[in-house]
This record gives C-alpha cells, structure tokens and sequence, in this order.
C-alpha cells in the first residue's frame, strides 16, 4: 500500500494516547514507505477491530479484527465448541480518492449506496448493472472460484461463537442465518446478558459474539445474509453459506435468500438497541450521577456551499498539528482554543424540519473534560437537509468504553428524559447508533489521559465533519514517542 496510512485500534486502553492511530488528532499520517509500531496494553478480553484513520482510506479495506484472549486458566461465562471471525462491509467500485473528491466539490456528489455486501471479503455484483467496461474488467465473471460465498462449515449438533464484526463504510446491516435462532454474549468487548435473537442489527464499528448451534436439518446448507437497512437499499443481499457437514460447502441451500427486515423499520431497531443489558456478575454500574453533560445536536448542513455534517452548528477539521502534540507543546496557535457549546437552542430548534437556515461554522475546538470527572453526551438526531429524512449515526468513541444509558424518539428533554436512564446494568461499548429523529444518552469517566476523537463511524460522515475531540489530564502520561511527530509545527520526527 504506497498510500498514507494509519491505523486505528479501537480499544487503545490507558497509558498510550499515542497509539490511537487517528491522523491530526493522535499523530501525523504515516508517509509512504515508513512504518510505524503501535504499541498498547491489550486489557480485556474479546472481539475488537482496527482500521486507517486518515481520509477515506478505510474504505479502500484497510481494516481487520483483533481477537484477545482470555488470561491462561479464566474461561468464558458460556460454552460453545468453536470460534469464527467474520468482518461484514460493503463495497464500492469507484475509488476512494474520487468518493472523497465528490464529497468536496460543488456539486455535493454523495458516495451513493455500495455496489456490494461483503460477508468475509467475499460478495455478488448485481451483473445486469454492469457496463461493458465493467463486464470486461471481469466485475460479472460468477465462474472464478473467487467469487463464490464464504462458507462456514459446522458439525451438527454443536456449538458455534460467531464473532461478527462491521466495518462497513455506509451500511446499517441486519445479519442473520436462516432457520437458526443466534444468542448475544458479547458487544465491543463486554459480555452482555444472552438474548436470542432471529436477526442481529449491526452498525459500523460494532462488534457482536453470537453462539449458534447446528441444530437444523443437517441434509443441507443455509442462507447467511446481510441485508441493508436504515436506509433505502440499492444493493444486493450479502450471502454466506451456512454449511452442514458433510454436504459440499458450495452446495447451494434449496431456498430463496431473505431480504431482510423492513429498511425503515425504525421501531424494530430501537428495540433491539434497547434489548441490550450488562450481563449478571459482570456488571460494571455506571456513577449515579454526572458532572457535565453536553448535548450534541446532530444536523446536516452546508459551508459555503459544501455539504457537511455538525455537531451544535460546528463541523470537525482537524488541525495541521495533532492535537496531542499542540497540547503537551503549548502551541496555542495550532487549534482555536475556546471551547465548543455544550447544548444548542433547545427551545428553538424543530428537529423534524429541514433547518430554516442549514449553514454551520468550520471548526477545531475542543471539549476539555475535567479528568476523571464523569460526562453525558446525548446525542441527538434532527431532519437532515432533505425533507422528512433524519439517518442513523453509528458514533464511536475513541480511548474509553461508555455506558449507554438509554435511547429515545423524539426531542431529548433535559429536566425529565434522565428519568428513563439504565443506571442498573446498561451495558458498556465503544459504539452505539443514534437513531433516526431519536436520541441516545452515554457516560463515560474521563479517565484516560490523552485527547480522543468521537464521531460518526460512517466513513463519509466522518469526513464531512461528523465528529468532535474530548480532552482530559494532558499533562499525565509519559513522554510522546517522535515517531507521532513531522507534521504541522510539529518537527523533527525520526522514524526508523
Ligand atoms: O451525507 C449524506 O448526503 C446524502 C444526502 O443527504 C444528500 O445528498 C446522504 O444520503 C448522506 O448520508
């Protein structure tokens, strides 16, 4: 890959600022022919992922999973008798660099809905779409063993962990294996409370352990499929087969594939959201009360004719100078230092109306958190600048687990919304979805010293500006490693 590239891991736990891997906010991009060693304490067990964070580039596939294991002699609290990783994305023909550059320009050029689902690297081109150019380029050749489905092999009567991952660039997926009900054990690396479930929902940067036991009709194979929802689907059904030895792994199962659930199925998704508890001895309960709370107004806008996204009116650009370095340094200048607001005209603000005026403010500010207080940040979701649509955000947070105390419709209302609130067992991720016109309440502890990037997880979002960057207890930690450094103001990095 002679392209910048970083990588991010999304649970770089205490100690390692440095090794988050978020360009302009972490570190420099990591130029061409240099490498550059992350190094981090694995803390917890469980499923993570990893990923560029630098442009688009996640979208190109720089991406994988990250599977820690349990310390020798600790077993898990549920028993199944074999593991399997499967990433879930969906794929685009036009390159990464000309989705970006439509993203930019005037006239806005959306990145559209993805040409395929990719269960496992491995997905179908819709081939009557296809040009001759493409057809030549080989995208329809459905002989070349290369295109045929991922197939998982199971032995009847066992058990199976199935460690789903998504790093989708777009796509909210609903993933499910015909005929075989799947129990939740675990998300972003907690275990959960197990529920069964027919079909898992699953937003970009969420990792989910499901066990599934080969309990069907063994004389065949089975449909695995992920479909698109939350926004119109324009793409094929992703498809896997679900294989019962002995048959021929590529044996076609004898029915039709599912199209999934409803896309605009609003309601069936928050249930699920909200299905979600920490599992009974493993609880990890929340503090009773906050120190801050900021309130994120989610709107999509326009900057001197570009489209973007806002958080309270203001749209993230990074800095030349990463934030890390500009603070440890004192470099004032690097980044305009007051801080953002922490709410938006409550009263005022109809969030189930394109906005009277969409224009927002290009912004570097930062949130600056006391550390080792305890934040909310409720999200909140609007009308997007088309007519009755508001989308679902993925939003990840980076550096911290937080606890998602609750979900909503509707206008979250400061004085009597924090009644619904889970302070009992909510369970504890890195990321959580915003649904549409809806909001989600999180905490989290500022405990980990460092600066830290919290966005939309929509690769294109991200790059509108969805995101905004927390602060706390800069001043503890060791001294940065040069290899972050050589860009902005900052110089003199030496890379091996
Ligand atoms: O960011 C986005 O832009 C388009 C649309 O809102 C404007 O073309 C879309 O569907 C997004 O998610």
């Amino acid at each position: 890959m002679g392209d910048l590239q970083d990588q991010q891991f999304l649970h770089s736990k205490l100690g390692t600022p440095w090794s988050d891997g978020t360009e302009g906010v972490t570190q420099c991009p990591i130029l061409p022919g240099e490498t550059f060693i992350y190094k981090f304490v694995v803390d917890r067990a469980g499923t993570y992922l990893y990923h560029g964070h630098y442009g688009m580039q996640r979208a190109a596939g720089l991406y994988g999973s990250i599977i820690v294991s349990l310390p020798e002699g600790v077993s898990e609290p549920f028993s199944y008798d074999y593991d399997h990783n499967i990433i879930l994305s969906d794929w685009y023909h036009a390159s990464t660099n000309e989705q970006a550059a439509g993203l930019s320009a005037i006239p806005f050029v959306f990145v559209g809905e993805p040409q395929s689902l990719l269960i496992y690297g491995r997905g179908k081109y819709n081939c009557s779409l296809s040009t001759a150019s493409g057809i030549a380029a080989g995208v329809c050749n459905t002989t070349n063993p290369e295109c045929s489905p991922y197939s998982l092999t199971v032995v009847p009567g066992k058990t199976y962990r199935l460690r789903i991952g998504s790093l989708t660039s777009l796509s909210a997926l609903s993933f499910e294996i015909e005929g075989h009900d799947m129990t939740v054990v675990e998300a972003d690396g907690n275990y959960v409370e197990p529920f069964a479930i027919r079909n898992l929902y699953i937003y970009s940067g969420e990792t989910y352990s499901v066990l599934v036991k080969a309990d069907q009709d063994s004389s065949r194979n089975y449909w695995a499929t992920i479909n698109v929802v939350a926004r119109k689907p324009a793409t094929p059904t992703g498809l896997a087969i679900f294989n019962y030895y002995p048959n021929h792994p590529q044996k076609q199962p004898p029915t039709v594939p599912t199209t999934g659930p409803l896309w605009n199925d609003t309601t069936s998704r928050l249930a699920q959201s909200l299905a979600f508890k920490a599992r009974q001895g493993f609880i990890n309960t929340p503090p009773v009360t906050s120190d801050r709370v900021i309130v994120l107004l989610n709107t999509q806008n326009k900057i001197d004719g570009h489209f973007k996204w806002s958080l309270n009116n203001l749209s993230l650009i990074l800095p030349q100078t990463p934030y890390l370095i500009a603070l440890r340094e004192n470099l004032t200048d690097a980044f305009v230092q007051d801080p953002p607001p922490d709410g938006y005209d409550f009263a005022n603000y109809d969030i189930h109306s394109v906005a009277k005026n969409v224009n927002a403010t290009s912004s570097n500010r930062i949130y600056r958190l006391r550390f080792n207080s305890t934040v909310d940040v409720i999200l909140q979701n609007a009308n997007s600048m088309t007519v009755n649509n508001s989308e679902t955000h993925p939003w990840h947070l980076h550096g911290h687990d937080f606890w998602v105390l609750g979900y909503g419709t509707g206008k979250y209302n400061l004085s009597r919304d924090w009644r619904k609130y889970n302070v009992v067992n909510p369970i504890m991720k890195n990321t959580a979805p915003l649904h549409p016109y809806g909001w989600t309440a999180l905490r989290f502890r500022a405990d980990n010293p460092g600066v830290w990037a919290f966005h939309c997880h929509v690769e294109s979002h991200f790059y509108m500006g969805m995101g905004v960057v927390f602060e706390e207890g800069i001043e503890k930690g060791g001294e940065l490693p040069s290899s972050i450094r050589g860009c902005g103001e900052s110089e003199g990095h030496h890379r091996p």
